[in-house]
């Protein structure tokens, strides 16, 4: 499908080329758009018809992101369908993974896309480069991630449903891949000879769920996000109000157990074999790594000591006390994301362009905040190659395959762990993943599991159209040969695993760019993942730095919120002595540790009754 002419290069500075002509964005892209948030059938079954969004008063977010736009109140909520940058590429138009070479013509010969788990093992293997940031990078991008995006998946009714079909027993498609209702998506395996390391011939995958029932050409396959758009800290609140309520304790407090720790949840949520048991959070992925776990743990009693101190300073009910403490962390939350992590990963010149930085905000209506389909699929899972092959904790080495799933280490070395975390390095952002996560994901009884190869699946089943295609979104110019720049120096591997350089799937492309200078991102996941956080900005009418007087904070409390840094948060909530300034960096000449009472605390002065 063609572009329209305003998305064609404008000069040197890729897709923030479009920037110079910031009126007209947006109305091409939404033209564009091929799923325009409407109301699609589905929604109506549940019951989000008829809200009416109050307008009037001291305002506050609703649980599940509703009534953020006052007139088109479903953008940004849980369970809205992700948006998209260009419309799917789905092999029949519609719902079918795209599985084969795009060729056009009678007599064309169908080559078949790569599998993804060999596109793994040759593109993106398990080769370490430390980098100057530590893993705090890694471990805040995964909890902002479960802030932003989760997507729906098919519930298999059968432990392994897919790879005990007989077809894919036999290293063939499993008939369902054709079909448009069904959900089996298997990771089929070359042969024994190009994989080293799983035996049998299948991964299990099953397809995200599709948003609507009804999917004809007019109506391709969309997936639904669980989660708000908005930076709101649903990892913390959740997505909607009955799980919030679940969450929260008397007076505007939130439930904890035994050492302060979060609440105690449902006892098959993680791996128990040392842990007495598992936690319940805002979002559901809370063990996936023990660093994650901490920072879940940070912000529940953040928000404990918030409320504390304002209900020593006020006279509210737990009500008022609830969403004045929650509207606090949420904006320290926002400020975390914009000015010290995206400074660590997007560069310079697309900040200032997509204007993410402090100093200037005014909401815009016409802004749709919900999330890109790419961005969540492919771009933001740019994280997954910060992943370390190990954590010293206790000052001994565990290897990271340990410590999926496993709380145990939350409940007698939480603040090693942090410290871990704060002190080793990251690994470097570019195509290479450990082995940790590609041969080693989510090990248990002889199972794991290959997370690169997941990517590369799931951007297929949500139709993602390959990376050539993004890049002229972006306005930078098609990549014409496996051998360009654009590409590092992964020219021929994928020359050798794909036919066409059309066909490259957008998340092994993307990762294959090299770093902007300054930056932990190529060109083309800059400008997805910076226009995600601009829309989430922009399009967010409750942002912190909003003046609306029934959403917004005073001046002496923006200027406080402003003030706190994440490193002064660590310190506080885990009893650490001494901390770099930069957490998102490790300890250099540049960076050297600091005692933490030199840090400035929250001033909470204006919140207080005077
Ligand atoms: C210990 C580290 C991590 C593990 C074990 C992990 C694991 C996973 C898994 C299993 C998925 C689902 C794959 C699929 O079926 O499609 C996923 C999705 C995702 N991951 Fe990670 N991840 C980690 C770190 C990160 C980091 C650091 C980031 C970002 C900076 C990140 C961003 C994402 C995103 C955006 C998704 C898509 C979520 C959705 O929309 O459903 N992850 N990750
Ligand atoms: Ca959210």
């Amino acid at each position: 499908q063609d572009l329209p002419e305003e998305t064609h290069v404008l000069s040197p500075t890729m897709c923030l080329a479009r920037m110079s002509s910031m009126n007209g964005v947006y109305t091409v892209m939404n033209n564009k758009t091929p799923i325009p948030m409407k109301t699609s059938p589905v929604t109506k079954n549940w019951d989000v018809f008829g809200t009416v969004c109050p307008t009037s008063g001291k305002l506050y977010r609703t649980a599940d992101g509703r009534c953020n736009n006052i007139h088109r109140p479903d953008e940004g909520r849980s369970l809205e369908a992700f948006k998209r940058f260009l419309p799917p590429a789905y092999a029949d138009g519609m719902s079918v993974p795209r599985i084969y070479h795009k060729c056009y013509g009678r007599r064309c010969v169908r080559h078949k896309l790569p599998s993804p788990r060999l596109v793994s093992l040759v593109a993106h293997p398990g080769h370490s480069v430390n980098s100057v940031n530590s893993v705090m990078l890694m471990q805040w991008g995964q909890f902002l991630d479960h802030d932003l995006t989760a997507a729906a998946i098919e519930q298999p009714l059968e432990p392994s449903p897919c790879c005990s079909h007989q077809e894919a027993k036999n290293g063939h498609s499993h008939p369902d891949i054709f079909t448009k209702e069904r959900s089996c998506f298997p990771i089929t395996f070359g042969n024994v000879y190009t994989e080293p390391f799983f035996s049998g011939k299948c991964m299990e995958f099953i397809r995200s769920r599709p948003f609507s029932k009804t999917i004809d050409k007019d109506n391709p396959r969309e997936q639904v996000n669980l989660l708000t758009s908005f930076v709101d800290s649903s990892n913390v609140y959740a997505s909607d109000k009955d799980s919030q309520d679940f969450l929260r304790a008397e007076n505007g407090r939130l439930k904890t157990s035994t050492g302060n720790l979060l609440m105690r949840g449902r006892d098959d949520d993680c791996i128990r074999t040392n842990a007495p048991y598992c936690f319940a959070a805002g979002d559901e992925r809370v063990h996936v790594f023990p660093g994650l776990t901490a920072l879940h743990t940070l912000f529940v009693r953040l928000h404990n000591h918030i409320a504390d101190r304002l209900d020593a300073n006020n006279d509210w009910d737990s009500e008022t006390l609830f969403q004045e403490t929650r509207k606090i962390i949420i904006a320290l939350m926002q400020k975390i994301t914009y000015e010290e992590f995206l400074p660590e990963i997007l560069d310079k010149r697309i900040r200032r362009l997509l204007r993410l930085n402090r100093g200037y905000y005014r909401y815009n209506k016409n802004i749709n905040p919900s999330i890109y389909n790419s961005f969540a699929t492919a771009a933001f899972r740019f994280g997954h190659s910060l992943i370390p092959d190990f954590l010293v904790i206790k000052k001994k080495e565990v290897k990271t395959r340990k410590l999926f799933n496993n709380p145990e280490f939350m409940f007698n070395s939480m603040k090693s762990v942090v410290k871990g975390i704060l002190g080793n390095p990251a690994e470097l952002r570019d195509r290479f993943v450990t082995k940790e996560a590609t041969d080693h994901l989510f090990e248990n009884e002889g199972v794991s599991f290959d997370l690169v190869a997941m990517n590369i699946q799931r951007g297929r089943d949500h139709g993602l159209p390959p990376y050539n295609d993004f890049r002229e979104l972006c306005g930078l110019p098609r990549v014409t040969s496996f051998y360009s720049e654009a590409l590092g120096r992964n020219g021929r591997g994928l020359r050798w695993l794909y036919y066409d350089i059309d066909d490259v799937d957008l998340f092994t492309a993307g990762m294959s760019e090299p770093n902007l200078p300054g930056a932990s991102l190529g060109p083309t996941f800059s400008c997805i993942i910076g226009w995600q956080f601009h829309d989430l900005k922009y399009g967010d009418s409750f942002w912190f730095e909003t003046d609306d007087p029934s959403r917004g904070f005073t001046k002496e409390q923006l200027d406080a919120i402003r003030q706190t840094s994440f490193s002064q948060l660590l310190c506080e909530q885990f009893h650490i002595g001494y901390i770099q300034p930069n957490p998102f960096r490790i300890v250099t000449a540049g960076n050297r540790r600091v005692p933490c009472r030199s840090l400035k605390r929250l001033d909470l002065h204006g919140w207080y009754k005077h």
